[in-house]
């Protein structure tokens, strides 16, 4: 390879190329003279749209085929959204870098309303996460919540023609693609917690290759690492998979870290929430000190329950 080029294998949805694309924009301004190429790649995950997503197997779906490219050496690095990247990784390969966090937040997306209160009884919800779910029917039993697949663009087109009432989307992803006008209104972490890593964005590359290792440093943002790597050391430590609610928040005030866990079932009627607190640079323990925390009140007979199914 080439020692000034860069190739960044992507996912060819709209988000997936404002992602490869930002990153490869940094690039080329941090380092004048390098050429960030782009390898736009179909996954398994984004053919397979009519399966509900927990049914065929989860996040790795969308990220496998870009890992081959790079241990084939086809590719140099992988941009993902934090939030669909699996706690592990193959060997050779690695997360190097955590980017400054968009938005957070769940968004409200609806033509006719503009908070969740503001639904009536029995309204159609699009969503098909179970973190979403379960938060949503534990604050209202009455909605009637209806599996919601595709990119960002299909989901908002299957809202418009009128399947749906309303839907929840990442804010991240909306703001990104410069759609910020379709969201009504901005859910708060007490109503719906996060999902760990949203609206992060991660890049991982081959361990052994100090080239690239050295050219992506200057892409780091620590604060976002700290908050990311207590939320996924919590679902780590629950083996969550995306069978299972799970939420997980981190925020930082100078060198604290405030994590907010929850798990729950799918239809919610039960939730435990948990919360701790140290210093950010504790921010592993932490995650995993809450996960126990919450294994010990009663996740662990919810997670079991949900496996068992
Ligand atoms: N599950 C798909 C996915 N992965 C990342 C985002 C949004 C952007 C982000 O969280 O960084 C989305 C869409 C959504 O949940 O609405």
């Amino acid at each position: 390879m080439s020692e000034n080029v860069i190739r960044i294998a992507t996912r060819k949805s709209p988000l997936a190329m404002w992602q490869a694309e930002f990153v490869q924009a940094e690039l080329e301004r941090i380092h004048p003279g390098l050429r960030v190429e782009l390898l736009p790649m179909s996954t398994k995950g984004d053919v397979i749209l009519d399966t509900p997503l927990a049914k065929v197997g989860g996040k790795g779906l969308f990220v496998k085929e870009l890992e081959v490219a790079m241990l084939e050496n086809r590719a140099d690095i992988a941009v993902h959204s934090m939030k669909d990247v699996p706690v592990d990784f193959p060997e050779g390969l690695g997360l190097q870098v955590i980017c400054e966090r968009e938005d957070p937040r769940d968004a409200f997306v609806s033509n006719s309303y503009k908070t969740i209160s503001e639904l009536p009884q029995g309204a159609v919800v699009g969503t098909s996460s179970l973190r979403r779910q379960c938060q949503i029917r534990a604050a209202r039993p009455d909605l009637v919540i209806k599996d919601l697949r595709g990119n960002v663009g299909t989901r908002l087109a299957k809202l418009d023609s009128g399947d749906y009432d309303a839907i929840i989307l990442a804010a991240a992803g909306l703001i990104r693609l410069k759609l910020n006008d379709r969201i009504a209104s901005f859910i708060s972490a007490e109503e719906s917690l996060p999902a760990n890593g949203q609206g992060a964005v991660g890049i991982e590359c081959r361990t052994d290759d100090e080239r690239v290792k050295a050219l992506l440093a200057p892409l780091e943002h620590l604060e976002t690492r700290y908050r990311v790597l207590a939320e996924r050391a919590m679902n780590t430590r629950l083996e969550g998979g995306c069978q299972v609610p799970i939420g997980a928040f981190a925020e930082i005030e100078g060198d604290n870290l405030t994590l907010r866990g929850l798990v729950g079932n799918p239809d919610g009627s039960q939730i435990i929430n948990g919360t701790v607190s140290g210093l950010k640079t504790d921010a592993v323990s932490l995650g995993q000190a809450l996960a126990d925390d919450l294994l010990s009140r009663g996740a662990k007979t919810i997670l079991d329950a949900v496996y068992a199914s």
